[in-house]
């Protein structure tokens, strides 16, 4: 066991969806757990998400997008300059020990900040492909957290200071690492939690309730659905599924949504680097249908691996129909045994140690610890 470290104080910046949102947080309370202190610096959207970073100290950054041609990044520019010298600003007063970037525009001023001002620096990328700002800055940081071996393999240049932690989750969800798999009985109940991220997804909303209406009779009548819903959806969704008599209960943000994944037998879902993360670590089957539009098309990289492993299954939206689903789920709900062993297989691909392994390898980057010869090894 190592020494404890004296306390420190750790800035984590974070753009405003749950999906950077999500993993630093997990790592804020760690560092808390562990002595330090954190500011969060976030933008509008982050600094609104319910049940998050309460009691952290946040800073909200005005944060510019690039694009939108010469004018937009003219704007852009203003933006990211006045964020840095806010978060200047705040590490002349906070002093971090090291500033931790996790994605997503805000995180660029301060990033730039501690650049400027000589901090230690370390990003954390949940995705299998690298995100746009974390590319921009990926040369001149001191650590790059991954939660896909991937990334190492496309940026060899950067492998000396790539370590592959996975992606942070809440402590509820490590915790349904260690429950069986609900159980499953012919005649038994059947639940289905439907999510599309933190922002939720439409095609999701257009599909499912259909997708399930096409299943046999006597399997529709066990099946209770969660759905998240977008809010423009969710009355439409409501009425079909009350049609289709399918108990469902919909919401357009569910904040206990890892306690939901402790009840689910099978997850529909977009393939977020955090859905994904919880998934593996909580052992759960799902039917993954990435979003086409995310960037790089980083949401089919996310899903290479544990579709590889049998965990999941992936649709391609542009071949997402209702009788597609009903096929995929009817391979993996109602054949013997196929549910369960794909729950094993999307756990065997969890890596429920991301929090405390980052949370060591900062401590160890900023001088507070001395690398242990298995993790030098690593
Ligand atoms: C639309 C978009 O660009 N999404 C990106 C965004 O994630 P986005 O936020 O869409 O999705 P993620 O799956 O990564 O994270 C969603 C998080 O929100 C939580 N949740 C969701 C719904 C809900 O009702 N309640 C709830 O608590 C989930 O449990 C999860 O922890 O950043 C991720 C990490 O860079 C990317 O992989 C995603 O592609």
């Amino acid at each position: 066991m190592s020494p404890r470290p004296k306390s420190l104080h750790f800035v984590l910046a974070a753009g405003g969806t749950g999906g950077h949102m999500v993993p630093a947080h997990a790592l804020g309370l760690e560092l808390i757990a562990r002595g330090h202190r954190v500011a969060l610096v976030t933008d509008e959207r982050g600094a609104k998400i319910p049940n998050l970073f309460d009691g952290v100290q946040t800073h909200v950054l005005p944060a510019g997008r690039i694009a939108g041609g010469p004018i937009g990044w003219a704007k852009a520019g203003r933006a990211i300059w006045e964020g840095r010298d806010m978060a200047r600003r705040l590490y002349d007063t906070f002093r971090p020990a090291a500033v931790i970037g996790f994605g997503g525009y805000p995180a660029m001023p301060a990033m730039l900040a501690a650049f400027a001002d000589k901090v230690p620096t370390a990003v954390h990328e949940q995705n299998a492909v690298l995100g746009r700002v974390n590319r921009f800055i990926a040369g001149q940081v001191d650590r790059i957290f991954t939660a896909y071996p991937e990334i190492a393999k496309l940026r060899p240049r950067h492998e000396g200071k790539v370590r592959l932690v996975g992606n942070p989750v809440r402590d509820v969800v490590l915790s349904l690492r260690d429950q069986p798999f609900p159980a499953l009985t012919e005649d038994g109940v059947f639940r289905v939690l439907v999510t599309g991220g933190s922002q939720g997804a439409t095609v999701l909303s257009e599909v499912v309730p259909d997708g399930l209406g096409l299943l046999p009779v006597n399997f529709r009548r066990r099946m209770q659905v969660t759905q998240q819903c977008r809010p423009e959806g969710i009355e439409a969704v409501r009425a079909r599924y009350a049609a289709l008599e399918i108990p469902a209960d919909l919401a357009t943000y569910l904040p206990d949504l890892p306690d939901r994944l402790g009840w689910a037998h099978l997850v529909i879902a977009r393939a977020g680097a955090s859905t994904i993360a919880e998934l593996t670590v909580a052992g759960r089957p799902a039917i993954l249908v990435p979003l086409p539009t995310a960037m790089d098309d980083h949401q089919t990289a996310n899903v290479r691996e544990l579709v590889a492993a049998g965990g999941a299954r992936s649709i391609p939206q542009s071949r997402f129909t209702p009788v597609e689903l009903a096929k995929q789920m009817q391979k993996l709900a109602l054949e013997p045994g196929a549910l369960v062993n794909a729950a094993a297989r999307a756990k065997s691909c969890g890596r429920p140690d991301a929090t405390r392994a980052m949370a060591e390898a900062l401590e160890e980057m900023v001088g507070l610890r001395a690398v242990r010869p298995e993790e030098q090894a690593a």
